[in-house]
């Protein structure tokens, strides 16, 4: 079924720690994030960010307000739904967190085989096939130590990509890259954005890559200061 927002957060309030120490982190948010838009949230370091990308990936319980993905109300969910929310969901991280002794098709099938439990022969071939789709099918059996920067993570968005999810989510993934690996990384996101539909939500402090987004969001000490919205998906 498609979704016109697949990401749409409403009144969202967040807090951390018991009693005195108790603080907010996260104030009144709203955000809706067209289907196959990709977005860009920014702000100073502890401003919220990495917060709300993990209350969007349903690995943090929404404590206050409404978090929905494809439609769905994380707000109070049992764990099946938190468990199908992240079966929607490719998460991109920093570049390092490839297996160092896996090669780069074997680091894509383990996301296959985590992601939708699928045994060996057809996570091969997913990974074979989300490897082509990010370039690399001339790499398929590298290790990650024989592989640039820009690559490593091109492997890691293949990665995300495996279990074909509606939603990516990214945190600072190009943030260890090159001018033209961090590019390659972020075209590829917004090519599956137009031609998949995939919805991207990105933290980032890359200046870099703003030309290439669709919305740019800043936040400022939990607070969303700012929407920019640069061009139509
Ligand atoms: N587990 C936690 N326990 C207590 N406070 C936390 C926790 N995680 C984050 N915070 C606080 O919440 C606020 C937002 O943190 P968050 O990590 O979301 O910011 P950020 O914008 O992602 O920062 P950075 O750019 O440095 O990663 C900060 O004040 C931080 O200290």
């Amino acid at each position: 079924m498609k979704h016109e927002y697949p990401i749409v957060l409403k009144g969202l309030n967040h807090w951390f720690g018991t009693g005195d120490i108790r603080k907010q982190a996260i104030f009144h948010l709203d955000m809706s994030l067209p289907q196959g838009s990709f977005t860009v949230l920014m702000g100073p370091s502890g401003s919220g960010k990495t917060t709300v990308l993990t209350l969007v990936g349903a690995l943090r319980a929404v404590e206050e307000g409404s978090v929905r993905l494809m439609g769905t109300e994380l707000h109070a969910a049992d764990e099946a739904v938190l468990r199908w929310a992240r079966r929607q969901i490719g998460f991109i991280f920093q570049a390092h967190n490839l297996h160092e002794s896996l090669t780069a098709t074997q680091n894509v099938m383990m996301g296959a085989m985590v992601h939708s439990g699928v045994a060996d022969a057809p996570a091969r071939a997913a990974a074979r096939h989300a490897l082509d789709l990010v370039g690399l099918s001339h790499r398929l059996d590298y290790l990650p130590e024989k592989l640039s920067g820009g690559q490593k993570q091109r492997v890691a968005v293949a990665r995300a990509l495996v279990g074909n999810p509606s939603i990516i989510l990214a945190d600072e993934p190009t943030a260890a890259l090159d001018k033209d690996s961090a590019a390659e990384v972020v075209d590829l996101l917004v090519r599956l954005g137009r031609e998949r539909g995939t919805t991207t939500l990105m933290v980032t402090h890359d200046n870099r890559i703003l030309e290439r987004a669709d919305q740019i969001m800043t936040l400022e000490d939990g607070r969303l200061v700012k929407t920019e919205t640069s061009r139509s998906p």
